[in-house]
């Protein structure tokens, strides 16, 4: 197929605004997208742990749920990659990103999954799988769906806090970042103890080729997104994500998982 974007002034509905999009929004929704942040920390992969420090005094607890593979794919990988995905038409999404999808045909509203039109996650992932899967936190990671996103300064992209849905999707959510650094954006709405009184943020910082991993709390009591202001130049990224418990073996829809398994770990798909 082409390169190129389908033709749309963008992809955002309801409350999501991009920058080509924005002067025709309502002031309401931009007011409420700049609510005060009260306590804002940086995550160190190091000690695993969120710290701050204010007036001299440091404040810090600890992070579980974050793995960072720093160089994850080379120089050399990261251009075959984005020039492979650039053979393919990217299609507009919410918030001035743009996506494309490699997976199966879902109504997360009405719970509905079936294979529709899938072929396959692309063929340039399969040695990338196979490498996050030497890590032991990934031995049994298959991914049954990759999602590729493209963000733009330009289009003032972003990624607004949200959980990723947990009723199809498994426990590990594996990004891996292309083309600039930026920063995944962690979010309590209310903290707890002394901070409940207002948001608490902790930011990854992700550099360029880097993977990282989200699961336990950081996948299921943590949102994350991406901030506009994080995005410094075009990023490009693909997320995989695995079946949950209830597709797998012993799980009441575990036939429909190993089909949907089956034509994904073919990695011969085009994009939906
Ligand atoms: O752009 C990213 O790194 C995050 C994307 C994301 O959270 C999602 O697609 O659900
Ligand atoms: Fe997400």
């Amino acid at each position: 197929m082409a390169t190129g974007e389908l033709l749309s002034v963008c992809g955002c509905k309801g409350i999501r605004t991009c920058l080509r999009c924005e002067d025709g929004k309502s002031e309401q929704h931009l007011l409420q997208k700049n609510d005060p942040i009260r306590y804002d920390f940086v995550y160190d992969p190091v000690i695993k742990s969120a710290v701050r420090e204010e007036n001299g005094v440091r404040q810090s607890f600890q992070f579980p749920g974050v793995f960072l593979w720093e160089s994850f794919v080379s120089a050399d990988e990261e251009r075959e990659l984005v020039a492979a995905m650039d053979e393919n038409v990217w299609r507009q999404s919410q918030s001035g990103r743009r996506k494309q999808d490699f997976g199966p045909k879902v109504n997360f509203k009405k719970q509905k999954v079936r294979a529709g039109d899938f072929t396959g996650l692309p063929a340039v992932s399969c040695c990338l799988v196979d490498r996050m899967r030497q890590k032991p936190l990934l031995a049994s990671f298959k991914p049954v769906e990759q999602c590729n996103l493209d963000y733009d300064p330009i289009r003032g992209s972003a990624i607004d806090p949200h959980l990723d849905d947990s009723w199809l999707w498994g426990e590990h959510l594996v990004t891996i970042n292309l083309l600039s650094n930026t920063v995944l954006t962690m979010s309590l709405d209310q903290g707890w103890e002394d901070m409940d009184t207002g948001e608490v943020r902790v930011a990854v910082h992700l550099p360029r080729r880097s993977l990282v991993v989200l699961f336990g709390e950081a996948r299921h009591r943590w949102k994350h997104a991406i901030c506009r202001n994080d995005v410094h130049g075009r990023r490009v990224c693909s997320t995989f994500r695995e079946l949950s418990a209830e597709f797998l073996p012993g799980g009441e829809q575990e036939k429909l998982g190993s089909e949907l398994l089956d034509i994904a770990l073919k990695f011969k798909g085009t994009p939906l």
